[in-house]
C-alpha cells in the first residue's frame, strides 16, 4: 500500500490563497525532506504561472492530458509532463485545456475517480500529493475529492462565509458517503488575516467560534502581507522570496502541524496492524 498522503487544497470561495497556500506548503513539506506532487486543478492554471511556468498554453501534457488517457485507456508514461521546480516541488501543471474535462467527464466510465486513477499510476514516487481545486464544486473538484485522503480549507479570517462552508463541508460528507470513505477534513486554515486591529482579531474569535465544530482550526494563521502576494508573480515560494518574514514563520509552522498529523496517522496504522 502506497503511504504517500493526498491532500485536497478546498474552497469554492475565490481569492482565498489555496495556490499560495499549496505551494507555500508543497514547499516547505519539501524542504522537510518529503517527496512532493503538486497537481493544478484549476484550469486557469493559476498555480503553474505562479511557479514560473508563464505560458501556460505552450505546455505540450498537462492534468487534461493525463485525465483524457485514463479515460481513453491511452496512458503510456504516467510521469511524462510533469515539470520539476528548483525548490525541489513537482508539478502536474494545468491550461485552459482542463475547462473541456468538466463536461468530457460526465460521460467517462469512472467519472468521479478519473484523478484518482491517474494518481494511483504516480503515488508511490511520493509522500504528498497537494491538489490545488479550482474555486467551484464541479466535476474536477469532485474528482479532487475522490482521490483525496484529507482536506485542508483556506478561509479568509475577516469573512464569515458560514453558507459557503456549509455547502462545502456537505459535498465532502455526501464524497464521503457515496464515494471515498477515506476522506476526512484535515483542518481549515484561517489566511488573510490582519491582528493589528481588534476588528481583526475579534473575526479571528468568531471563525473559531463558527467553523470551530466542523472542523479543526490549525493553531497556525497566516497574516496578510505584501510579501506574500508578491511571490505569485515571482515564480517562487515565500521561503526563496522573503525568507525572514512572518508569513515564512507562518507557513513553515503551519507545515510542521500537517507533518504532525501525517505521523498521528502512521501512528494508528501502525498501532492497528499490531
Ligand atoms: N498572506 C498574504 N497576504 C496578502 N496577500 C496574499 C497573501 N497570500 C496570498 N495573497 C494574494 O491574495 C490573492 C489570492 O491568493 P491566491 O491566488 O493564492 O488565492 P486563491 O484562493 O488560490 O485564488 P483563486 O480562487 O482565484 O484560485 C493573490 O493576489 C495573492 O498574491
Amino acid at each position: 500500500m502506497s503511504n504517500c498522503k493526498t491532500i485536497s487544497i478546498c474552497n469554492q470561495k475565490g481569492g482565498v490563497t489555496k495556490i499560495t497556500s499549496t505551494v507555500n506548503l508543497g514547499v516547505g513539506l519539501a524542504m522537510q525532506g518529503k517527496k512532493v506532487l503538486l497537481v493544478d486543478a484549476d484550469p486557469q492554471g493559476d498555480l503553474t504561472t505562479c511557479l514560473g511556468w508563464q505560458d501556460t498554453d505552450s505546455l505540450g501534457i498537462t492534468l487534461a492530458t493525463k485525465l483524457s488517457d485514463v479515460m481513453n485507456e491511452t496512458m503510456n508514461d504516467p510521469i511524462s509532463g510533469i515539470l520539476h521546480h528548483e525548490e525541489g516541488v513537482d508539478l502536474l501543471p494545468a491550461n485552459l485545456e482542463l475547462s473541456a474535462m468538466d463536461f468530457n467527464l460526465m460521460n467517462a466510465m469512472s467519472r468521479e475517480t478519473t484523478l484518482k486513477n491517474y494518481l494511483s499510476a504516480v503515488k508511490d514516487k511520493y509522500d504528498y500529493v497537494l491538489i490545488d481545486c479550482m474555486p467551484s464544486l464541479g466535476m474536477i473538484t469532485l474528482n479532487a475529492l475522490s482521490a483525496s485522503d484529507g482536506v485542508i480549507i483556506p478561509v479568509q479570517a475577516q469573512y464569515l462565509p458560514a453558507k459557503g462552508m456549509t455547502q462545502l463541508v456537505s459535498t465532502i460528507s455526501k464524497v464521503k458517503k457515496y464515494i471515498n470513505p477515506n476522506i476526512k477534513i484535515d483542518g481549515i486554515l484561517l489566511t488573510l488575516v490582519d491582528n493589528r486591529t481588534n476588528l481583526a482579531r475579534s473575526t479571528v474569535e468568531a471563525s473559531r467560534n463558527s467553523f470551530g465544530n466542523q472542523a479543526k482550526i490549525y493553531r497556525s494563521q497566516i497574516p496578510i502581507a505584501v510579501k506574500a502576494a508578491e511571490t505569485s508573480s515571482k515564480g517562487k515560494s515565500i521561503y526563496a522570496y522573503e525568507p525572514k518574514s512572518t508569513v515564512a514563520k507562518a507557513y513553515t509552522d503551519f507545515t510542521k502541524e500537517v507533518l504532525a498529523d501525517g505521523r498521528k496517522k502512521e501512528r494508528l496504522h501502525a498501532s492497528d496492524a499490531r
